[in-house]
């Protein structure tokens, strides 16, 4: 697969470092949702990995959230593969029995959120130009269910319900105070904390480890999995609409003009 490069590599340590590449800015599309989720199954199938660091390979930008275009004048085909896409990649990653750590080395609106937010750790540069938030009600949009059950389970009830309902994106030093990012470092220490923190989480029997996790994570999991075909048709009802189809042309045509 061509567009979303991701470098993986295996230690001796049996960790995995994963960095997206899919420039200008690691938008998820279709392609690059299916090709993450291959990487995350076959590495959650390899017996020798326990651990994976989530990085991104450009500046500024871990991720820019799902690709607009994918969700802007196509066929209910596309929008019903392109969803079932969006829900397999954070099916594997929220329930992956590996230690995820996020190292946030740029900005993380919206599902770019959704990833850093369903690792076991995030770690972000101490940039207050890089920031992270579920903005999806900026974009005239809703997060869906399942992303504000996780907000919730890293920020809790109160934070998460002002700030999906601003659709805010937190500069670093404001998303650590809210407990959305768990520590900042400066730019350059950020692979070398994300090591340290997965020697920490790694230190500890697999089997417990796990078993916890799957503890603190299942009652979410499952309500995704038994609603799932009702979410891809919800999904595809709200984005068919002919007003949010506008509100998303607006914000494409807003980043655009932002440039010039
Ligand atoms: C009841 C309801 C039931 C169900 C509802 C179900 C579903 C609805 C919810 C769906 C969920 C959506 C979650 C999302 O992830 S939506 C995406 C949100 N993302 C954003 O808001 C980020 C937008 N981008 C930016 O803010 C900036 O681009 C960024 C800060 C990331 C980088 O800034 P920078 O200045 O470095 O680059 P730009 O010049 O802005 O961008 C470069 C080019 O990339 C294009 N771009 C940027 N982001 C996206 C994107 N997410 N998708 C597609 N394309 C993107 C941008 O337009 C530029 O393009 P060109 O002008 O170069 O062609």
């Amino acid at each position: 697969m061509a567009a979303a490069t991701l470098a993986r590599r295996i230690g001796r340590s049996g960790v995995a470092v994963m960095k997206f590449k899919s420039p200008p800015v690691n938008s998820l599309s279709l392609e690059f949702l299916t090709e993450f989720s291959i990487s995350l199954e076959k590495l959650e199938n390899n017996r020798a990995c326990r651990g994976v660091i989530i990085t991104s390979a450009l500046p500024k930008i871990f991720s820019s959230g799902l690709d607009i275009t994918e969700m802007c004048g196509k066929s209910i085909e596309h929008y019903t593969e392109f969803w079932r896409a969006v829900q397999e990649m954070w099916l594997r990653l929220y329930g992956s029995n590996m230690v995820t750590v996020a190292a946030v080395n740029g900005s993380s609106p919206a599902g770019g959120c959704l990833i850093a937010l369903s690792c076991d750790y995030r770690i972000m540069a101490e940039n207050p130009k890089f920031s992270i938030g579920l903005n999806e009600a900026q974009l005239g949009i809703v997060a869906p269910f399942w992303f504000k059950d996780t907000f919730v389970n890293v920020v809790g009830h109160r934070i998460a319900e002002r700030s999906l309902q601003l659709g805010s994106l937190h500069p670093a030093p404001e998303a650590h105070k809210l407990g959305l990012v768990d520590e900042l470092v400066p730019e350059e220490k950020l692979m070398e904390k994300a090591a340290a923190v997965m020697a920490q989480w790694l230190a500890l029997p697999d089997h417990a480890r796990q078993l916890t996790k799957t503890m603190m994570r299942k009652a979410v999991l499952d309500r995704l999995v038994a609603h799932r075909e009702e979410d891809i048709k919800n999904f595809i009802s709200f984005v068919s609409k002919e007003s949010i189809q506008k509100s998303l042309r607006m914000y494409m045509e807003m980043l655009k003009k932002k440039k010039s």
